[in-house]
């Protein structure tokens, strides 16, 4: 069993495919994407998603000014970084009660201290698998990211064994969030 967190949520109707799948977490991206969505946007569809989901901000290079409003807000409680690592940007995101993921590729080591961390590939967002065979279990609650699906989700977690499994891509159709994908990942996360 892992848990699953759902990426990329762009409409209303996203919102309510993840309040019907009940993964533990939803993502908003804040990056540079075509999946980007504004801070009003993800103040909406935070007020729209079930209370138990908790939601993510991802970025890349983190932007403090965004960060500190989404936290005023309480819009989402967890930054996910994919940037460079650096311990000073995690402690000022922690001293605005909220937590940290720092995303680190296969064989790169972690230098800094988040509450977790994730495993992803050089081009987040673009449904590419990672090496599997490079990952190493650190003291934090991990995630596996990078190329997932409703398909191959069971194997993965039969392979890595991570506490979270995490998804944007794979539960897409022509670029849009699809909801039976949605379901059928966090099902098989849940059930695998
Ligand atoms: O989804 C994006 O466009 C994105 C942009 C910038 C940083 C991260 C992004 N997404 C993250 O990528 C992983 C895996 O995505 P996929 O399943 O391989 O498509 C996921 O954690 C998203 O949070």
């Amino acid at each position: 069993m892992a848990k699953a967190k759902i990426c990329g949520l762009m409409r209303l109707e996203d919102i309510e495919a993840v309040n019907n799948a009940h993964p533990e977490m939803a993502g908003f991206v804040f990056a540079d994407s075509r999946r980007q969505i504004s801070v009003p946007t993800a103040q909406n569809f935070r007020t729209h998603l079930d209370n138990d989901i908790k939601t993510v901000g991802v970025f890349v290079e983190p932007d403090m000014k965004k960060i500190e409003q989404l936290a005023k807000e309480k819009t989402v409680s967890v930054i996910q970084i994919h940037g460079k690592q650096n311990q000073e940007t995690v402690t000022k995101i922690q001293a605005l009660g909220l937590q940290v993921t720092q995303v680190i590729h296969p064989g790169e080591e972690l230098i800094t201290k988040p509450d977790y961390v994730m495993y992803d590939g050089q081009n987040p967002g673009s449904g590419q698998l990672i090496n599997w065979t490079q990952i190493k279990k650190p003291d934090q609650p991990v995630f596996l990211a990078g190329g997932l699906t409703p398909e191959n989700v069971a194997k993965a977690i039969q392979a890595i064994q991570p506490d979270f499994v995490d998804v944007s891509s794979g539960v897409e159709t022509d670029q849009q969030k699809d909801s039976a994908k949605i379901s059928k990942f966090t099902q098989e996360a849940h059930n695998g």
